[in-house]
């Protein structure tokens, strides 16, 4: 069973819907010194897709996730696991279950930092939007269908890396059915 299917059946859907949902392969390598100490190598942000899979470097530390009182948490190095992560569209996906978990890098000692990141996007030929299951009176939906590729472009129109521009894409008030 591949991870989309896991991360369907935790929502109750057994099927797999993230079929032809394009994927994107970053190598992160972060070239920390004495001087970058204290400094952010990467500011923080969410990922703007679904899920990332992040094969963390396995000696230097840095990574920070927001906990939900918005306190930033280090997350060690642990060789031989693979970290995951969920993004904007899975927000939305999932009509708010998920969390698009804010998360940043920081320069904790003098050396090269090297991070594997492998994305599952959003889909292209498909807005992004919640099944019709995980939509009802007591969850109606949360933001409106959208493409993945305009909202990749507004997010970066607007400088809204951390997930604020998902409140450009909230469903009003009056529309909230399913
Ligand atoms: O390098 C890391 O640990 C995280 C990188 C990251 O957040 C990203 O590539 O989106
Ligand atoms: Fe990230």
């Amino acid at each position: 069973m591949d991870i989309g299917q896991k991360i369907a059946k935790s929502v109750g859907l057994d099927r797999n819907l993230f079929k032809g949902w394009p994927s994107q392969f970053r190598i992160n390598k972060y070239n920390f010194t004495s001087k970058s100490l204290g400094s952010s190598g990467v500011q923080i942000h969410t990922d703007n897709g679904f899920l990332t899979i992040l094969h963390d470097d396995e000696c230097v530390g840095g990574l920070e996730v927001m906990n939900k009182k918005g306190e930033f948490v280090a997350v060690d190095p642990w060789p031989g696991t693979l970290l995951l992560n969920l993004g904007d569209v899975a927000k939305v996906w999932s009509n708010g279950r998920f969390h698009n978990v804010q998360h940043r890098v920081q320069c904790k000692e003098a050396a090269i930092r090297v991070s594997i990141a492998t994305f599952l996007l959003g889909p292209i030929e498909e807005a992004v939007e919640a099944p019709p299951e995980l939509v009802d009176r007591e969850h109606p939906r949360l933001y409106i269908p959208f493409g993945y590729e305009d909202y990749r472009k507004l997010r970066l129109s607007n400088n809204m890396r951390a997930g604020e521009a998902l409140d450009l894409v909230r469903a009003p008030i009056s529309s909230n059915s399913a």
